[in-house]
């Protein structure tokens, strides 16, 4: 198996470096490419071992897959500039937000394409991915296409309507957590600790607190917590009181309304 990433920025790094981990891909299977940045290839190279991908692009016409991987804006130039070297039995796996099959398939035909959405978690092996795909994608490309995403974490087969909701939840979440963790450090300096010790006890606080989600039932383990009366309580309440469900609520639709924005911007 062999795949172009055509965008190569944290996205690409982070399945990069999940792939070669988990030895799914030899380093000499995957090859980069961007739009100007040469440094940026020339340091994957070095730090990775992949290919850049050279000016004939003999690559792209030889890939299994092609990773589409910038922004949604850069969609269409980056189509249009690849797509003379496509061949019919190259699967394109889009990570963009937003960007339907449909649009991507209105660029360069009736290729088999799958849409993605895994994120930064990649890099150590635990994204969480949502993935749908066109009837284009043969049962073998499907079979490849589980095995290269569930190398880098979890797999969720969705419908593509689906997508955006996975985007919002799972492709922008690590981002509410780092936002979460960032809070609590900041209130744990104002509550008298230092910051070096506020960032340890916050790190491994999250870190178990991860580890112990895969085991239980969330609010099972919440309870457990919470001693009646007890410091946790006063915690909840303060959230309660200040409706945090509300805006997660708020904050997951706010994201799956901005994917679904960008879908109808760049079709
Ligand atoms: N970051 C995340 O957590 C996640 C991101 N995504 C999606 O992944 C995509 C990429 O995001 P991210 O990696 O963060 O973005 P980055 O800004 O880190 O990287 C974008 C890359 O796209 C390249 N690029 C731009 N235009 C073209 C073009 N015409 N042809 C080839 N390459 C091009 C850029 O090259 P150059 O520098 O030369 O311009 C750069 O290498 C986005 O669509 C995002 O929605 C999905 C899930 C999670
Ligand atoms: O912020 C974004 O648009 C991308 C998509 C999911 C994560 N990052």
């Amino acid at each position: 198996m062999n795949i172009v990433c055509v965008g190569a920025g944290s996205m690409a790094e982070s399945m990069i470096h999940g792939w070669i981990n988990k030895r799914i891909l030899k380093a000499e299977d995957i090859a980069v490419m961007n739009k100007s940045d040469r440094d940026r290839l020339e340091l994957l190279s070095d730090e990775y071992g992949v290919k850049i991908v050279q000016k004939e692009r003999q690559e792209l016409r030889n890939a299994d897959f092609i990773l589409l991987a910038m922004k949604p804006k850069d969609v269409e130039a980056a189509l249009t500039d690849i797509k003379d070297n496509l061949t019919g039995n190259t699967v394109i796996i889009s990570v963009v937000a937003g960007v339907s099959i449909e649009t991507i398939q209105k660029h360069v035909g009736n290729f088999p394409v799958a849409r993605a959405m895994p994120n930064t978690s990649a890099k150590v092996g635990k994204s969480a991915t949502g993935v749908a795909w066109s009837k284009y994608v043969t049962l073998d490309q499907q079979h490849d296409l589980r095995d290269l995403l569930s190398s880098i974490g979890s797999v969720t087969v969705v419908d593509e309507k689906q997508i955006d909701a996975v985007t919002a939840v799972a492709g922008s979440g690590p981002a509410y957590i780092y936002y979460f963790a960032e809070a609590m450090t900041e209130a744990a300096i104002a509550n008298g600790l230092s910051p070096a010790d506020a960032k340890r006890l916050v790190r491994q606080t999250f870190a178990g607190a991860a580890d112990m989600l895969q085991q239980e039932d969330f609010a099972a383990l919440r309870k457990k917590v919470t001693s009646p009366n007890g410091t946790t309580a006063a915690g909840l309440a303060a959230l309660e009181r200040n409706n945090f469900k509300g805006i997660v609520g708020e904050c997951v639709k706010d994201a799956a309304d901005r994917a679904r924005a960008l879908g109808r911007e760049f079709e």
